[in-house]
């Protein structure tokens, strides 16, 4: 019998043992780490939006504030240095010039080779004649082989160019008013382009501007002066496309002495469809405006490289207004450049500015001396 209770006593333990074994198996893996699920994150998702929680007030989603950074145009002062390479194309004639005055000996068919070079860069035909005189003259009278050729031809070129013609734009006004710049010119010449960059030029020198989109002929002359405007902070006045020009350049004015700005630019179309016709469209143009401000400034904008065409169309422009400056636009793409010469006496105003390239910046107050200094190269 004694066996027999041993036995179910040895059961008994084992059953005890089983049980309890299994029991902390069981617990023992309740308690043991986690393992985490294979994970699918990189570095990326780090940077994704947080996933919306359901949960109010977790997790939401911020919109993207834009703010708006207004470009710091460059100093007109330091935009004349880029004149001389953008006057490259220019350069040949500096370079053709001089190389034919500085021959052993100045015959007459180096004489002539002369005038042909100073006409193929569109003087023009009567400053190309007292150029040839007065350069005759001074190295016949100062000739030998100490004459500074070089000297001798800048002084006579800066000359040519006139250094004494008052190149200073009017763009304030008089008595706490705003100062009005109107622009004007053939089609395509840059005008739009030349008032985007003169906003840029009156806001480097820290002044108030607005702009009027008097081109209410081509819609898209508007858009892309607002697109000039945004980028320094300059707000456009803009009429109905096909609108009145002359109420645009009226409101664009009054606001501008309204707000007290100091400068405002009116954009024109000034189709040239004929010369009453564009008589009439600038005339009442001007005309408005002057019922708010006098305007201070009427920019006549040539392209360069149309040479003698532009120099007529030009022409009728300055009898139908009474032009105070020329912007001379494109003059990076021109060999010409001569005919800032010829522009002037024709027309007999200065040349205030250049336009030597298509960067928003590419604008410069023009100046004989360092004009001549790039063309001599
Ligand atoms: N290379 C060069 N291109 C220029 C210069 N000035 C203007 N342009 C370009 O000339 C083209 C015509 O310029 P716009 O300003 O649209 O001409 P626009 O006279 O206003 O033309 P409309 O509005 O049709 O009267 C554009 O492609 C300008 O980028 C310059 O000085 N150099």
């Amino acid at each position: 019998m004694e066996w027999l209770y041993l036995v179910i006593g040895l059961a008994i333990l084992a059953l005890v043992v089983v049980v309890g074994g299994a029991a902390l198996l069981a617990r023992g893996r309740k308690g043991a780490p986690v393992e985490a699920p294979p994970s699918s994150t990189t570095a990326t998702d780090v940077l994704a939006p947080p996933v919306e929680d359901d949960a109010a007030g977790t997790a939401v989603a911020e919109p993207e504030v834009v703010v708006p950074t207004l470009e710091r145009p460059e100093r007109p002062a330091s935009r004349l240095v880029r004149l001389r390479q953008r006057l490259a194309g220019s350069g040949t004639l500096g370079k053709g010039l001089l190389g034919l005055l500085s021959r052993e000996k100045l015959d007459e068919d180096t004489w002539e080779a002369i005038e042909d070079l100073l006409l193929g860069a569109d003087i023009g035909v009567q400053p190309t004649q007292e150029l040839v005189e007065r350069l005759r003259t001074r190295l016949r009278v100062e000739g030998g082989e100490a004459t500074d050729v070089r000297a001798v031809l800048r002084e006579e070129l800066i000359t040519l160019v006139d250094p004494t013609m008052d190149r200073s734009l009017h763009v304030s006004g008089a008595q706490g008013g705003p100062g009005v710049v109107l622009v004007v010119g053939v089609n395509g010449t840059g005008k739009t382009t030349t008032v985007g960059k003169l906003a840029r030029i009156l806001v480097a020198e820290e002044r108030s501007v607005l702009l009027a989109a008097a081109d209410t002929f081509r819609a898209a002359a508007a858009d892309q002066l607002g697109t000039w405007g945004e980028r320094v902070g300059v707000e456009v006045v803009r009429g109905p496309e096909g609108g009145d020009p002359a109420s645009v350049a009226f409101e664009a004015v009054k606001d501008g002495v309204e707000r007290g700005v100091d400068t405002v630019v009116v954009d024109t179309a000034g189709r040239l469809q004929n010369k009453q016709g564009l008589m009439d469209e600038l005339g009442k143009v001007k005309r408005v405006i002057e019922k708010q401000a006098p305007v201070s400034e009427v920019l006549l904008v040539l392209d360069a490289t149309t040479g003698q065409n532009g120099l007529i169309q030009a022409k009728v422009f300055s009898e139908v207004v009474d032009v105070t400056g020329i912007a001379l636009t494109k003059l990076d793409g021109s060999a010409k450049g001569g005919i800032v010469v010829a522009v002037q006496r024709q027309l007999g105003v200065p040349v205030k500015l250049v336009g030597l390239g298509e960067g928003p910046d590419d604008l410069a107050p023009f100046d004989a001396a360092a004009f001549v200094d790039a063309l001599l190269g």
